[in-house]
């Protein structure tokens, strides 16, 4: 379950104890024997007034001091709410780009299944304090499609302060609500973008459904409702949008490098490698490299190109930018004689590989 900025504050600014309360009252009321996680925003909001801010501050660095003294609030605020029902709760922290790491996603994994396995809540929230393009688009919802997908999660509720997605803004009296939701090309024509009244959160309603199509193409069932509707939501009764999800779950983290992964950078392919990646789901080899653009690190995401500029791929990259142009278009045999066995690996291994759908 995730729950935005806007149905955990007062209308005056700060955390809402009544409405964490209420919320938590929802979770454990179906949680008894159930496992639940909860993706919760709502730390720069409750860092505010601490912090003497009249309102959401413009500049980053305010927002993320904020978000830093607010999670400590937000959390202990959980932790004294879901004690009244003898649950712990265990905060996690993450980004996007942690869903797409090997490392990183499998670690989330374990202590999620960890913390699931112990009896406790897990509390997501992102890393606002790293996590700067996060804090900019709003991505708790994507983050929560994320994490609904790493833990196989039976079904994702997205809980605002809107009773369900509308076929317009929802202030306008034409505007009406969508119950289900089959196929994406339904919204083509529906305005998400325009936000909401509180201007606390930050995601608006196009982060949602980005979220919902994540999840749903996923494999995992998705519920857009408001925070009042929590526990119809998660009791399975009708409540809110229902975004059907597609017939098979898709595999691991690859899906996040397909949907959630900002690349760095792009590797431009020659035809055969293109055929490699695509067609035979082979590794990439700097022999069928012919330019890197950007700036970017072993371990980021980027995107491979065929030489029209289209992309076909995104993958895991092993080198760093600057270490790629002196192996390109070269065995790896070669590289590996005359550099070191180091430079034997491929550029992006086939398992940290996803070929887009064109
Ligand atoms: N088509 C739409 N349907 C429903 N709500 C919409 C739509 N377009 C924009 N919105 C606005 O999006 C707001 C929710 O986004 P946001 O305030 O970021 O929520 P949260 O803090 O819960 O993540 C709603 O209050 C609503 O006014
Ligand atoms: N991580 C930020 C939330 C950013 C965000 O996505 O907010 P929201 O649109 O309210 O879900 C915070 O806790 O304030």
């Amino acid at each position: 379950m995730k729950v935005g900025s806007s149905s955990l504050t007062t209308a005056a600014g700060g955390l809402d104890a009544d409405r964490v309360d209420a919320l938590v009252d929802a979770l454990a009321a179906v949680a008894a024997g159930r496992e639940v996680v909860l993706v919760s925003s709502g730390a720069i909001a409750a860092g505010l007034a601490p912090l003497g801010l009249p309102r959401r501050p413009r500049d980053l660095a305010r927002q993320q001091a904020a978000a830093s003294v607010g999670q400590g609030l937000l959390v202990a605020r959980y932790t004294a709410s879901f004690a009244r029902y003898g649950r712990r709760v265990g905060q996690i922290l993450l980004t996007t780009d942690d869903m797409s790491r090997r490392v990183h996603y499998r670690n989330a994994h374990r202590t999620l299944e960890q913390l699931l396995a112990m009896g406790a809540v897990p509390v997501v929230n992102e890393n606002d304090t790293v996590a700067t393009d996060e804090i900019r688009f709003g991505d708790n919802d994507r983050l929560a499609a994320l994490v609904a997908h790493l833990v196989r999660a039976d079904l994702l509720v997205l809980l605002s302060d809107v009773d369900g997605l509308y076929d317009g803004h929802p202030s306008d009296p034409a505007s009406s609500p969508i119950a289900e939701v089959r196929d994406h090309a339904q919204l083509a024509g529906v305005d998400t973008t325009r936000p909401g009244a509180a201007g606390v959160g930050t995601g608006g309603m196009a982060t949602k459904v980005e979220a919902a199509r994540i999840a749903a193409a996923a494999g995992v069932p998705v519920v857009l409702a408001a925070a009042a509707q929590a526990a119809d939501a998660l009791a399975g009764r009708p409540t809110g949008t229902y975004f059907h999800p597609a017939a098979r779950r898709a595999r691991g983290r690859l899906l996040w490098l397909a949907h959630a992964s900002t690349p760095q950078g792009a590797l431009v392919l020659d035809d055969g490698a293109v055929q490699a990646v695509t067609g035979r789901r082979s590794s990439l080899l700097p022999a069928g490299i012919k330019a890197v653009e950007g700036s970017f690190s072993a371990g980021d995401p980027v995107e491979l190109h065929d030489t029209a500029g289209r992309p076909v791929a995104r993958g895991l990259v092993n080198f760093d930018s600057g270490e790629l142009p002196r192996l390109l278009g070269r065995s790896t045999r070669e590289l590996a004689r005359e550099l070191g066995p180091a430079y034997e690996r491929e550029v992006v291994h086939r398992d940290d590989l996803v070929v887009l759908t064109r």
